[in-house]
């Protein structure tokens, strides 16, 4: 209809971004909330709240309330969802008519707190909502040609899961989920660097390590970084250099694992399409994915080819908002 802007949410454990038809994506934030502990009042959402993290005084606390997947915190999860809506839609002008929403939810979250994201999409002023599958939002914004009788393999792998799904005509054939991504990374390193180091490290500085020098397999030419941690012997703050080498060393279980995920799920899958991921090869979406040399050694593991989507970060709000051109389709599985 002209004039609609349609929206699509993807909720992620790690970012929440809004998808508006015809405009992309409007807002991309760190799905973070920072609360005051004693009323629950939110002081900060989103990018301001994330520079917050292990940095707050002892009345305020910033947390993720979808972190490991689950909605650990239900009514932040919605607060948040409903303050990225009403931005989304106010950057947005006026609208012809209400939005109807599609929000993209993480796998781990149940039945109940599905259908509560959903109240919380039509409280914010959706028309109606409709929850996506996250493999299968995915797999649509890489462009995949999920809607044919043909086989499409995606490996999302984002903060707190990864999701291996093989989709053939709008369906999810086999798909396996764990709880191991990005974040997990995050945790080897602060495990490795405080048994090697005695150091302890926060998060933050655990992803920046990952994302600088991380590597499924180590580089012929290993970059190393400086790094600052507090001493757990002395309790003072100390620096250290570390290098690729040990954070590949530190990353192996958890890449281990992902490549496990996508065997057992190839082993599941039926052999034409099986034939038709061998043609197309393997996708892989979501931040996980961009783990350096994470595409060899699946290829190398699998014998499968592998490709990392364009823009995989985005992939899921792309797919959650180009799902709206199939609204039909949403509207009678519900
Ligand atoms: N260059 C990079 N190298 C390795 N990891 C990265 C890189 N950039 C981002 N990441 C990681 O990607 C993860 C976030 O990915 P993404 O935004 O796809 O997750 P999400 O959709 O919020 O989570 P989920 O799919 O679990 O709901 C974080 O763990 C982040 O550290």
């Amino acid at each position: 209809m002209f004039g609609s802007k349609d929206i699509g949410i993807d909720l992620g454990t790690a970012n929440t971004l809004v998808y508006i038809k015809g405009k992309g994506i409007v807002v991309r934030e760190p799905s973070v909330v920072a609360l005051r502990q004693d009323n629950k009042d939110i002081v900060a959402v989103g990018n301001e709240a994330r520079n917050m993290i292990g940095r707050t005084p002892g009345n305020i606390v910033a947390l993720r309330p979808m972190k490991d997947g689950v909605i650990a915190d239900f009514e932040t999860t919605s607060t948040m969802m409903k303050y990225y809506m009403n931005q989304a839609l106010k950057n947005s002008g006026s609208f012809s008519r209400k939005p109807y929403v599609m929000v993209c939810v993480p796998s781990g979250i149940t039945s109940v707190e599905r259908r509560a994201v959903i109240d919380a999409a039509r409280q914010a002023g959706a028309r109606d909502a409709f929850p996506i599958e996250e493999p299968f939002a995915a797999a649509i914004g890489a462009n995949l040609p999920v809607w044919e009788p043909t086989g499409s393999m995606v490996v999302d792998i984002g903060g707190g899961t990864t999701e291996v799904a093989v989709i053939s005509l709008g369906g999810i054939v086999t798909s396996e989920s764990i709880r191991v991504a990005g974040d997990e990374m995050d945790d080897a390193i602060i495990s490795y660097i405080r048994k090697q180091y005695n150091l302890m490290i926060g998060e933050r500085t655990a992803e920046m390590i990952k994302i600088e020098i991380g590597s499924a397999i180590v580089s012929e030419e290993p970059r190393d970084m400086e790094i600052r941690g507090r001493d757990l012997l002395t309790g003072l703050p100390k620096t250290i250099k570390i290098s690729e080498t040990e954070i590949t060393k530190a990353l192996s279980d958890t890449v281990t694992s992902i490549i496990n995920s996508v065997k057992s799920t190839l082993e599941m899958t039926p052999p034409e399409l099986s034939a038709d991921i061998m043609d197309r090869g393997i996708v892989l979406t979501g931040g996980g994915a961009l783990l350096r040399e994470l595409d060899q050694i699946i290829t190398r593991e699998t014998a499968m080819p592998v490709h990392i989507a364009e823009e995989p970060l985005d992939c899921v709000a792309i797919g959650t908002g180009k799902a709206l051109d199939n609204i039909d389709y949403f509207k009678k599985q519900k």
